[in-house]
């Protein structure tokens, strides 16, 4: 990575403002997953035992520059003591005198941690007055948020342009593991792509269709594929004005010589629900009435045969709806394909597929899981994360 890294700064009794990533999934005040604090915490352990006084912000949820209560970062601040074995102070604001006045009382190795960054207007309009505002509060500026780099916030890039700028060992991490995978792929490089719609996927099958050997694709998505190939879908997921897209991907797929894999069965239903009646179907016989929830066992057993061949995967989306069991099956078998494959190296993009991953028990036996949904969705379509950008480079 060309950027300025941790290492390359002197932190030592210095104030460091340090941009986490803890928007974690919570119900009822309680943590449902809590892999994006983990995944922050080689950076902070190292900034303590460095000696600066670690000032962590992070945004939680769209609060929509309000203050909305149960959006406040406090039970990310108890979790974070209790993982680091250390008190964690929490301040109710995110800048101005009262956080200047609790940061005066900090030692060297404490860690402070700054309320939601998006209870402010000025964080999502990225206003250069807020990014002063982060700034004053620190000597350092360290961005160890992957999962909001492609956000040009304030917290994530206004700041930036006001202190010396580092990454963080997690987004280094991130990037590193993205980065290679796209510029130096072991190959067969695969890429499997699924999800609810093409609309949010256009940007990196074309991307990706330019570097992989096989490309797959899968979950709801898929339809318009399906229909694309002279299909009727039934009920299905199907974005009519993407038909003609989907069909020039198939085409620039066979000119470059991608091999190009859609479902060839699929597991219908007559209602989108738990309790319905469902049944195996070959793709070109989904009945008009019902629509496909997820992949067919022969698809699933295709997939597998590709998966385990390929040197290199990424995975992006879901094969259909995995919140419910019944049409589980096909994101499980592909999970299940990376776990067991042995010299490939699988890249799970955050999001759906990473807690598709988590709820099949199988994250331990991934190669890397992105702790970034949109921000690798982002990186994997060639695009430049202003998280990154702004920091200072070598
Ligand atoms: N065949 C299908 N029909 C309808 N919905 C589907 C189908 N297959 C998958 N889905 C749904 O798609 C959703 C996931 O798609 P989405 O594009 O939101 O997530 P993602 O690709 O993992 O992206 P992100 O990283 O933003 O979470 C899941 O909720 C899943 O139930
Ligand atoms: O959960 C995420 O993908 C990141 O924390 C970014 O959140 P956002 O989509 O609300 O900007």
């Amino acid at each position: 990575m060309n950027k300025k890294t941790l290492k390359d700064v002197d932190v030592k009794g210095k104030r460091v403002f340090c941009r986490v990533d803890f928007n974690v999934p919570m119900q009822d005040g309680k943590i449902t997953d809590e892999t994006r604090i983990r995944a922050a915490l080689p950076t902070i352990q190292y900034l303590m035992e460095q000696g600066a006084k670690v000032i962590l912000a992070s945004h939680f949820g769209r609060p929509k520059g309000k203050v909305v209560e149960e959006m406040r970062l406090t039970p990310v601040g108890v979790r974070l003591a209790e993982l680091l074995g250390k008190d964690v102070k929490k301040a109710d604001e995110a800048y101005g005198d009262s956080v200047k006045a609790l940061i005066e009382t900090m030692q060297d190795g404490e860690v402070l941690l700054l309320e939601n960054v998006r209870f402010y207007p000025g964080e999502e309009k990225n206003d250069p007055e807020l990014a002063k505002a982060f700034a004053e509060l620190a000597d350092v500026y360290v961005n160890d948020a992957f999962g909001a780099a492609h956000r040009a916030h304030a917290s994530t890039e206004g700041i930036a342009h006001n202190l010396p700028a580092v990454s963080g060992f997690l987004m280094e991490k991130e990037l590193d593991v993205l980065g290679k995978a796209l510029s130096n792929p072991e190959r067969p490089f695969t890429a499997i792509i699924g999800g609810a719609k093409v609309k949010d996927k256009i940007g990196v099958i074309e991307n990706l269709l330019e570097l992989v050997d096989n490309l797959i694709i899968g979950g709801g998505l898929a339809y318009t594929f399906v229909k694309a190939q002279g299909h009727e879908i039934g009920k299905s997921l199907l974005e009519a004005d993407k038909i003609d897209l989907a069909k020039s991907f198939i085409e620039k797929a066979k000119e470059k010589g991608v091999n190009f894999y859609m479902p060839v069965d699929a597991v219908v239903a007559d209602d989108f629900s738990a309790d319905a009646n469902t049944k195996v179907v070959a793709i070109e016989e989904i009945p008009a009435d019902w629509e496909a929830l997820d992949i067919g066992p022969k698809t699933a057993a295709i997939y597998r045969d590709v998966i385990q061949k390929s040197k290199l995967v990424i995975w992006n989306g879901p094969m259909g709806v995995f919140e419910i069991d019944k049409f589980a099956g096909g994101t499980k078998a592909v999970a299940e394909a990376l776990a067991g494959a042995e010299g490939t190296y699988s890249v799970i993009g955050g999001g759906d597929s990473a807690a598709a991953v988590e709820k099949f028990g199988l994250a331990e036996k991934m190669s890397h899981i992105s702790t970034g949904g949109g921000a690798s969705l982002e990186f994997m379509e060639g695009k430049a994360l202003p998280g990154v950008v702004a920091l200072n480079d070598k």
